[in-house]
């Protein structure tokens, strides 16, 4: 194990040595839990890596748990404890989402979060129409391709306890939001939020907010559409909502890989997709569904150098150090390194 002056650094064997101590070993049950999720992960890896970082999650909720509970009695207020919310960010297809279902899986066997809600920050994106109007459907992912005013409201409901908050539900197939459509989330033990950009500053937000007219934060007048990037130099950029969705998190985790490797995934992901979504009734790349092997190739290699490499390098791996957890993965998958920040 390393330490420099903020990350204490583990290997993969340094880490997995932990599972022996960590409690709640795998059962067959959960075995076949985390086989009904679908995902390719080794369940190897499963064990050694996600199940003493599920175990070190839980201690944190369980310590907030008995935080919020002290301060409620020093204050004298009878109030519930609001859902531990863990943040998951990274690049698209780093592997958020299997990781996000795999945590949920993991945490949930505990006695203390029982129930754990997982919610991707898709739901938030504006829809395509919305998108297409303000010029940015191949800005999708980017901050500004957000409803990031909708984004905070649904934090904020969360974390004052709210019973019933709804989310908007974003379909892959469609490659749109579901008008209509809603996922609930109920005051679980814990809420995990997975998206691109959930360690997005405020000001970076504020300031990349292009035409966004309809949002707070934005000047007054800036009429939809209009390519108006605000710029430090100028004093609208600092004025506006200045919160950052991960001051709604109690504990965040950045999933890092390679651009060369992330490349790799997000193409063979493609692949998956051609043979069982891209035609399915509605699918937005239908085109794709009986396209050969080379053309898939070049076209999908366009979308990830002209809209999801470039938002990695611009906003989302510069956020990589205001995770509270970093897993570093290699070429086949496998945790090679993990990064605390010490506290
Ligand atoms: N631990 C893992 N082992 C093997 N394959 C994985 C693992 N994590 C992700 N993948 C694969 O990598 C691709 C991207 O993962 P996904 O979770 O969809 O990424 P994201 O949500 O970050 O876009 C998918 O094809 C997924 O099956
Ligand atoms: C839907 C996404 C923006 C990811 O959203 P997230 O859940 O991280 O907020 C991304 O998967 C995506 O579709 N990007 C657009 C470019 C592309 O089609 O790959």
């Amino acid at each position: 194990m390393e330490s420099n002056r903020h990350l204490v650094t583990f290997t993969h064997d340094e880490w997995s040595a932990l599972a022996k101590n960590a409690p709640l070993p795998l059962t067959h049950t959960d075995v076949r839990h985390l086989k009904a999720l679908g995902d390719p992960i080794d369940l190897a890896e499963a064990d050694a890596i996600y199940r003493p970082l599920s175990a070190l999650l839980q201690m944190y909720a369980q310590e907030i748990g008995d935080l919020h509970r002290k301060t409620s009695d020093f204050l004298g207020l009878r109030e519930q404890r609001t859902p531990f919310v863990i943040g998951i960010a990274g690049s698209v297809a780093v592997g958020k989402s299997t990781t996000a279902r795999l945590l949920q899986e993991l945490l949930r066997r505990w006695p203390y979060t029982p129930r754990v809600d997982l919610v991707t920050t898709d739901g938030f994106l504006y829809p395509n129409a919305v998108l297409a109007e303000r010029g940015l459907m191949d800005r999708k992912g980017f901050p500004e391709s957000y409803d990031h005013a909708a984004l905070l409201d649904f934090l904020r409901r969360v974390k004052s306890g709210e019973e019933r908050v709804e989310v908007p539900r974003y379909d892959h197939v469609i490659y749109d939001i579901v008008p209509g459509q809603h996922q609930v989330v109920a005051h679980p033990d814990i809420l995990i939020l997975e998206g691109l950009n959930v360690l997005q500053p405020p000001l970076l937000a504020a300031g990349r907010r292009t035409g966004a007219g309809n949002l707070s934060g934005c000047p007054a007048g800036s009429p939809a559409g209009s390519p108006a990037r605000l710029t430090p130099t100028d004093p609208a950029f600092y004025t506006g909502n200045l919160t950052a969705v991960s001051d709604f998190f109690d504990v965040s985790i950045y999933v890092d890989a390679s651009p060369e490797d992330l490349e790799t995934w997000y193409l063979s992901r493609i692949f998956k997709l051609r043979d069982v979504a891209f035609n399915l009734p509605g699918a937005y790349f239908h085109q794709f569904a009986h396209m050969p092997d080379e053309e898939l190739r070049a076209r999908s290699l366009e979308i990830w150098n002209a809209i999801n490499l470039p938002n990695l390098l611009e906003n989302i791996q510069p956020t990589r150090e205001r995770a509270d957890i970093m897993l570093c993965k290699g070429a086949d998958h496998r945790v090679q390194r993990i990064h605390l920040r010490k506290l």
